[in-house]
């Protein structure tokens, strides 16, 4: 059945669209005291405001039943089947900011507007309480009612967005009161402090930081300045993780702060990666102890501290012997995990307030602090010496090597650290050179033969770039013949101004420096176009011999010379023979092996040098093609005074020799009777001061053309 149906009454939708100007002028008035809309420009406010009363004032004039306007009343009537004006207000309102108790009073302000205006129109006071009033309550109910709920709608899936957004990042994010009551914690949060995060308060996720969070929270209150902080917390699983947190005050519109709002990223990671990059930059990778630029900083920093105090700072520096000999024969995975050892025991030796550092390859250096008496230094070099001859094991191999350790004092030997450094340094090389496995402490004379020998390595590489260098040549005679058969090319220094440096001046630096093998590299050079033009003087094929340095077979810096040196000798051949010492034979690494076979294939003949005062060991010329074996000097010198032994060696060198197929060639022949002793020995060559120094080119063919030295 249907229900009757109310008359339209349009007075009061009449009496809206006619007075509008006038009730939005009142309800504007009304509206600047909803703090949200203060800020809002007028026309928007009142587009909002028009449009519901528009909505109204048609709505007025729609036929209701009974029925429809009870829904009214309650707000559970729709007005129209699309999004409502009032619906668009509400979603409006809250995107605007306002608050739901803004949006309600905006609709009140509406009605008392209206009804305001329409009581001082002059209408009846009968007529007030009329139908349309109601409808127009009911109207207004209704739209507020839209309005409210679609805010609510809006609201929620704004939330849900944000809560999502939030959740989505592995940060926790948090809204908390001054005190630290959860007001909002995303999931990452809420995941870690388990219970619902609205019973908890922030610093529950890591109470031992409950003190500073509270100190934090109440300063960024009061200041209203954001805050910063940094938390380390153990977390339910037992791994410690390091927080960096965010506090930012929530001001509120009238100035009061009553939350605050924040993130805390976990940062263990990033702390990680910084902590390595800082171990890297400091820390030698290998054995983990200081490296080079960790060790000059603290040496600064315990020199400067050791000037205001009454202790001394000594300062050791440590290089392992035969190293690379360990590398050569073990590997150098072995070569590393000795450098651990060596650095686990070096480290085991010294107090914690003392620096033990890595610089380089087989080289470290130890700073002590604090040295009362130099005698505690001693003892404690001498246990570093103990424990770095005391045999390794590694991978199941026993590894030997030793210490050279140079020792220089602060403030007595120098004040600054780069003068100490070097000082030890130097002490370290003597140390060395006395024989390894020893210390040395600096001294100024250590300075002082340094420095020349830096100068000599200076004036070198000059001499070679303004070719200084000459090459003389000494006759080897053919003792049955007494005949010149062969040369030993020797180099020669001639300074600009006429002195001659003698070769065991300059050999020895050349070969630690590597100038060695551009200095063989030259004399070959030198050596092979003089055996061809002697060769034309004789007629006959002419060998020299040139020195071939253990340095120059076995250094990588001189492998560019390596080429050109067999570019020539392929060419020549035996015209050449290479003078090497045992040491070089017993050398089995392969980069050797490929060159002396490169030798041998090219035809050049292999002298041993110094045969008889190195290993000895023999098993080389077994595997090895030589050609002829020299007598060490050594031997000749006092075969015939002081020493019969050396007869005896020599003896035993040129019958095995000759058994072997070799010829033999005695060097330092000085005398007539040494020369008649060898002779009968059945020696094949000599060569020597008897028949003639090293000479020049010139002054050799004159001799070669005489027939006889
Ligand atoms: N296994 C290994 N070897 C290294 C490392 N760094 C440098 N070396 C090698 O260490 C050797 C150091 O050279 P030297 O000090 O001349 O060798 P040494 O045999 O101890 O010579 P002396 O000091 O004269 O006794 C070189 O052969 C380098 O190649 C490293 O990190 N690991």
């Amino acid at each position: 059945m249907n229900e009757p149906l109310h008359k339209p009454e349009a007075r009061i939708a009449r009496f809206i669209r006619t007075n509008l100007p006038a009730i939005l002028q009142h309800w504007d008035e009304f509206a600047r005291t909803i703090p949200a809309a203060r800020h809002m420009p007028a026309e928007r406010l009142r587009d909002h405001a028009a449009g519901i009363l528009a909505a109204i004032a048609d709505d007025l004039d729609q036929p209701q039943s009974a029925s429809e306007q009870a829904d009214k009343a309650r707000g559970h009537a729709k007005l129209h089947q699309a999004d409502t004006q009032a619906e668009l207000h509400g979603t409006g309102r809250m995107n605007d900011g306002f608050s739901a108790n803004d949006t309600v009073a905006e609709f009140r302000a509406l009605r008392a507007s209206v009804m305001r205006l329409w009581a001082d129109a002059d209408h009846a006071a009968a007529e007030l309480a009329n139908d349309d009033l109601i409808r127009f309550n009911e109207s207004i109910d209704q739209a507020l009612s839209e309005s409210l709920q679609a805010y609510f709608i809006e609201k929620d899936e704004v939330t849900h967005r944000f809560d999502t957004l939030l959740s989505s990042t592995p940060d926790l994010q948090y809204i908390v009161d001054v005190d630290g009551n959860i007001l909002y914690a995303n999931q990452a949060l809420a995941r870690l402090l388990g219970t619902p995060a609205s019973e908890h308060r922030l610093a529950d996720f890591c109470p031992g930081y409950a003190a500073q969070l509270g100190r934090d929270l109440h300063a960024v209150a009061e200041t209203r300045a954001t805050g910063r902080g940094e938390l380390e917390c153990i977390l339910a699983d037992g791994t410690t993780h390091t927080y960096r947190y965010i506090l930012m005050p929530v001001i509120n519109q009238d100035g009061t702060v009553d939350a605050l709002t924040g993130t805390a990223r976990n940062i263990s990671e990033l702390k990680a990666s910084e902590a390595q990059i800082l171990r890297n930059a400091y820390y030698d990778s290998l054995t983990g102890l200081p490296n080079r630029i960790l060790f000059r900083e603290r040496l600064e920093h315990d020199v400067r501290r050791a000037a205001r105090t009454e202790f001394a700072l000594a300062l050791l520096f440590i290089d392992l012997d035969g190293f690379k000999e360990v590398n050569d024969r073990f590997g150098h995975d072995t070569g590393d995990l000795l450098l651990q050892q060596c650095a686990q025991r070096l480290q085991a030796c010294v107090r914690a307030t003392d620096t033990v550092a890595r610089i380089g390859g087989d080289e470290f250096t130890v700073i002590l602090n604090e040295v009362s008496r130099i005698a505690f230094v001693e003892v404690l070099v001498c246990q570093i010496l103990a424990e770095l001859a005391r045999p390794f094991s590694i991978a199941g191999k026993e590894v030997r090597v030793s210490g050279s350790i140079g020792i220089t004092v602060c403030p007595q030997d120098a004040h600054q650290s780069e003068d100490l450094l070097r000082n030890a340094d130097q002490a370290m090389f003597v140390a060395k050179h006395a024989g390894r496995n020893r210390f040395s402490y600096f001294t100024p004379d250590i300075r002082d033969s340094a420095w020349a020998r830096l100068r000599v390595i200076d004036e070198l590489r000059q001499a070679l770039a303004r070719c200084e260098l000459q090459v003389h040549y000494q006759p080897i005679v053919d003792l049955a013949s007494n005949a010149i058969v062969k040369a030993e090319a020797l180099v020669r220094w001639r300074r600009p101004d006429g002195t001659l440096v003698l070769p065991q001046q300059f050999i020895g630096v050349a070969e630690e420096t590597g100038l060695i093998g551009e200095i063989d590299a030259w004399v070959l050079s030198q050596a092979v176009p003089c055996a061809m033009r002697l060769g034309e003087l004789t007629g006959a094929p002419f060998q020299i011999s040139v020195n071939k340095s253990p340095a120059g077979f076995m250094s990588r810096l001189i492998g560019h010379t390596w080429d050109e040196d067999m570019a020539l000798l392929d060419r020549v051949g035996a015209r050449i023979a290479v003078e090497i010492t045992e040491g070089v034979l017993l050398d089995d690494s392969p980069g050797v092996r490929d060159k002396l076979a490169r030798l041998q294939r090219a035809g050049v003949q292999f002298t041993i040098d110094d045969f008889g005062i190195g290993y000895s060991s023999m098993a080389y010329l077994n595997k090895f093609k030589v050609d002829f074996l020299k007598i060490d000097q050594s031997f000749v010198k006092d075969m015939l005074t002081t020493n019969p032994n050396s007869q005896i060696f020599a003896e035993t060198i040129i019958a095995m020799a000759h058994r072997l197929g070799l010829k033999v060639i005695a060097e330092g022949v000085e005398t007539v009777g040494q020369r008649d002793w060898l002779r009968q020995a059945g020696c094949d060559y000599a060569q020597g001061f008897l028949f003639s120094p090293a000479t020049t080119e010139e002054r050799f063919a004159q001799l070669l053309q005489a027939g006889a030295a």
